[in-house]
């Protein structure tokens, strides 16, 4: 284990409860360690290679549609069947743990996607969970992109809950990592001008609907 693996996971963790408490959102540099992001990297590079990635929905079961005016990212659903994945989902499990144990929030599972934006690529504007729907309680974004540069865009916006205000805007360097509550924090994705790339990922509440259990995705 590299010296700084666990104590600065762990400490960003608990610090990354408080910020969601205190404010609704959280943005941190070294909540992951770094050869894990640059393993992240290689994989979903190896997956944009083999043309693995699809376009993005929005919404759900019937809601489901695709819109490349609303986002324009494609995506890959990670899964436990390749090391790399099931050792970010390991980590996130760890969060999950934290965040439950910090805020009580009931975490149940976690789902998350690779995601590549191309140059002109973009996400309006959203909520990723509805108040009530009960369903994504906690969004987080591992960014990927290497080096990052300011001028190349994909920068995330942070709204609050009216959607008029901007409270963070935040650069998508490879390492950064960032937390909101899903149904109270709008945010946007603004016009990326190079390859972005990120994962996108949900804690979510095991939500029942109409006598269903509601399925991941
Ligand atoms: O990549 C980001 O910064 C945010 C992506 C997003 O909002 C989403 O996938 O719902
Ligand atoms: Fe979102």
């Amino acid at each position: 284990m590299s010296e700084a693996a666990l104590p600065v996971g762990r400490d960003a963790f608990e610090s990354a409860a408080t910020g969601l408490r205190e404010r609704g959102w959280w943005v941190g540099e070294n909540a992951l360690d770094s050869d894990l992001v640059e393993a992240l990297r290689s994989e979903l590079a190896e997956l944009m290679e083999a043309d693995r990635l699809h376009r993005a929905g929005i919404g759900r079961d019937h809601d489901f549609h695709l819109d490349r005016s609303i986002r324009s990212d494609r995506v890959f659903w990670l899964t436990r069947q390749r090391p790399v994945q099931s050792r970010f989902l390991d980590r996130m499990e760890e969060l999950r743990l934290a965040l439950n144990r910090e805020l009580f929030l009931g975490l149940f599972e976690f789902e998350a996607h690779f995601a590549h934006y191309p140059p002109g690529g973009h996400y309006n504007k959203h909520f990723d969970s509805f108040r009530g729907a009960a369903n994504r309680i906690v969004s987080s974004v591992t960014y990927l992109t290497q080096d990052w540069q300011p001028g190349d865009g994909g920068e995330l916006v942070i709204y609050g809950e009216q959607g008029d205000e901007i409270l963070a805007t935040v650069e998508p360097r490879a390492g950064t990592f960032v937390l909101f509550l899903s149904e109270e924090i709008p945010h946007e994705v603004l016009t990326s001008h190079t390859d972005r790339t990120s994962i996108a990922g949900w804690f979510r509440l095991n939500a029942s609907v109409g006598g269903q259990v509601d399925p991941a995705r």
